[in-house]
């Protein structure tokens, strides 16, 4: 019998039969723009166990030590598919000796007895693999989230802004940190269970039949070659989605922050549609997939129930053409319950592998996220001393971009006061971002205490220096919070002189649960000055060795002002301090001032000997003293 179908086969039958279908198939999915090779559809079953590796290579290190829990869970999943199996054959074997004829209860009882056993051990064993698997899955998800998070604060933030977006970091954290905790649990552990059953399944038919084996791999193979023909489709209905998801978290985050602007220039209905266009090609996206996802993965599972019918019409053909000679009716009623158990299996596994090209993906994605490379360094052995000393230091904000700061040299001794000015668009606040190491200078030496920071850990250089910048960040949480970043462990005491330093206490006093106050889109909004005294009341408690004030008090009133540089003054005896400053009668008594134009320093000195030299300097002083004469007419 093998012999004849092996020649049958050998000689080109099986090819000559399916060619037609396979040519129009694949005809009519290469005019829908799909590339399709005739062979690689066979390549389905290896691609898909190599990319199940890799996840599960991938997932392995953030498991942690819930790695033996992730075991267990899988050998409890081992032995519940043993268990899946045990009902059909059992009761297959129990209607063969019905058939046979034996009229005897006491023959068929136990085969009834240990389907009913193993369908309650199963519901048990069942229940402590999905608990041990989702608990390890959720702890590795949020490993990795952790990891990713971890990330954003080690790269520069030069690719933070790039293709990296926070819409496109929100997508990564939510979205493919769920598929990847979704895979991590459910489909891995699906599949692992459908195999291991249909294994035993298929072993149990092949005992009963043995062309039942051949029909199941021959089903499977054409449903493996569907999905292998499904799988670009998939994966652009897939990659479209995330996109458009990025792009409409963007979206969302733009309108939502930008509301009063657009109102202001009476352009919410424009910016309405933009929403509405995204929000409508993410639809458009999810209706052009799913039917077709949805259409081609049934015809992918649908084949596979065809192993039961085919599998008899085999043995009814080899019966009757007289090439088997067996109990085929007593044999039939197991052998069909038996591969109706396979394929319901094999389907399982089937539907999980779109999904599981999502979890693919999400993996792909955070992978890719995860190998930009981090700021090395990992010196934090700087001395009492933090001299800075650039050297050369060149910069530009991409390849091929024009350089923003070009061999710039200066040095700023501990201690002293170096004030930093110059036109708008200059390069300052790009200078501090490289003593921040907020991005990597291109070419010549920033040093710290005669460390090159480059050889430095960005969070011991971080730790050094207090920042309060022009534009002020404070996250959805209460004020008490927002100010504690500068130093969590502080005392009741310390914080009540920092806010009084900082001339917060009045507002302090009005707000309904003073520091317990939510600030932000739940609670309370701050005004831009109320939120720059916040952010120096940070810097004072951070008290750190370097403070960097980058137009800290811009938004502050003039009477305000003046109190804020006292407290400032107060906190910059003994520390370096850097100071970028547009107003400059605030950098008059620093020790040195730096005017900077086009990225390169073109004069320094001391507030007189540059007024003197009647530079650059002397031009924005004399400006600025003209523009305090103005008034409006
Ligand atoms: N993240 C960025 N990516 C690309 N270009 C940037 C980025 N940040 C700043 N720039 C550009 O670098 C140049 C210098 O900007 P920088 O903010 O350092 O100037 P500045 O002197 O501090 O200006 P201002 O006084 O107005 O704050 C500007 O042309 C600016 O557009």
């Amino acid at each position: 019998m093998w012999m004849r179908f092996w020649c049958w086969t050998k000689g080109g039958s099986l090819n000559v039969a399916l060619m037609p279908i396979w040519s129009r198939l694949t005809g009519r999915l290469r005019a829908c723009g799909l590339p399709m090779k005739r062979r690689a559809a066979f390549a389905t079953t290896h691609q898909r166990t190599h990319e199940m590796i890799e996840f599960f290579r991938f997932l392995w290190p953030y498991l942690a030590h819930q790695q033996g829990r992730y075991l267990r869970a899988l050998v409890l999943t081992f032995f519940e598919a043993v268990l899946a199996t045990i009902p059909p054959l059992s009761v297959g074997l129990g209607l063969v000796i019905l058939i046979r004829g034996s009229a005897d209860i006491r023959d068929v009882a136990p085969y009834a007895a240990i389907c009913f056993l193993s369908v309650i051990l199963r519901t048990f064993v069942i229940q402590h693999a999905w608990r041990r698997g989702i608990f390890a899955g959720d702890h590795a998800a949020e490993a990795l989230r952790n990891r990713i998070v971890e990330h954003m604060r080690n790269v520069p933030l030069g690719v933070l802004s790039g293709r990296w977006s926070p819409a496109r970091l929100a997508t990564l954290i939510v979205e493919d940190g769920r598929w990847f905790n979704e895979t991590a649990v459910f489909f891995l552990i699906r599949i692992f269970q459908g195999v291991v059953a249909t294994v035993v399944l298929a072993l149990m038919a092949a005992w009963f039949a043995p062309v039942a084996l051949i029909v199941l791999i021959v089903v499977t193979a054409a449903s493996l070659l569907v999905i292998r023909v499904v799988k670009p489709i998939g994966k652009r209905v897939i990659r479209s989605r995330n996109d458009l998801l990025g792009q409409a978290l963007l979206r969302v985050g733009e309108f939502a922050d930008g509301i009063a602007v657009f109102r202001a220039y009476g352009q919410s209905g424009n910016a309405r549609k933009n929403l509405r266009a995204t929000v409508a090609n993410l639809h458009d996206v999810a209706l052009d997939g799913a039917p077709a996802l949805i259409f081609l993965q049934q015809i992918g599972t649908a084949f596979v129930s065809f192993a039961g019918p085919l599998a008899v019409t085999v043995i009814a053909v080899l019966q009757l053409r007289g090439v088997t000679e067996f109990a085929a009716g007593a044999v039939t009623p197991a052998l069909l319950l038996t591969l109706a158990a396979a394929t319901t299996f094999i389907a399982g596994i089937l539907r999980t592998l779109l999904p599981l090209e999502l979890g693919n993906r999400a993996r792909i994605n955070i992978s890719e996220f995860l190998s930009t490379p981090e700021l090395p360094g990992d010196r934090s052995d700087f001395g009492q001393k933090l001299d800075i000393a650039f050297k050369d230091v060149s910069f530009s904000y991409g390849p091929g971009k024009e350089a923003t700061i070009s061999n710039l040299s200066f040095q700023a001794d501990p201690g002293s006061v170096t004030a930093i000015v110059g036109p708008s668009g200059a390069g300052k606040s790009t200078l501090v971002s490289l003593l921040l190491r907020f991005h990597e200078r291109t070419g010549g030496a920033i040093k710290l205490a005669g460390i090159d920071i480059s050889q430095a850990d960005p969070a011991a250089i971080q730790a050094r220096m207090s920042l309060v910048s022009q534009d002020v960040h404070l996250f959805r949480d209460t004020l008490r919070t927002n100010l504690l970043l500068g130093d969590p462990d502080a005392s009741e005491a310390r914080l009540s002189e920092v806010i009084g330093a900082a001339r917060l206490t009045e507002l302090v006093k009005a707000l309904p649960d003073g520091l317990d106050t939510m600030l932000g889109d739940t609670g309370r909004t701050l005004s831009g000055g109320e939120r720059q005294r916040v952010a120096i009341a940070r810097a004072l408690l951070k008290d750190a060795p370097i403070l960097i004030l980058d137009e800290a008090t811009s938004a502050l009133d003039p009477i305000t002002e003046r109190a804020i540089q006292d407290a400032l003054a107060a906190l910059e005896a003994g520390r370096s301090v850097i100071i970028i400053a547009h107003r400059l009668h605030t950098v008059v008594d620093a020790d040195q001032i730096l005017v900077v134009d086009n990225g390169q320093i073109v004069e320094r000195g001391t507030h007189d000997t540059l007024l003197e030299n009647g530079g650059l300097y002397g031009r924005l002083w004399a400006a600025q003293e003209k523009a305090t004469g103005w008034r409006l007419r």
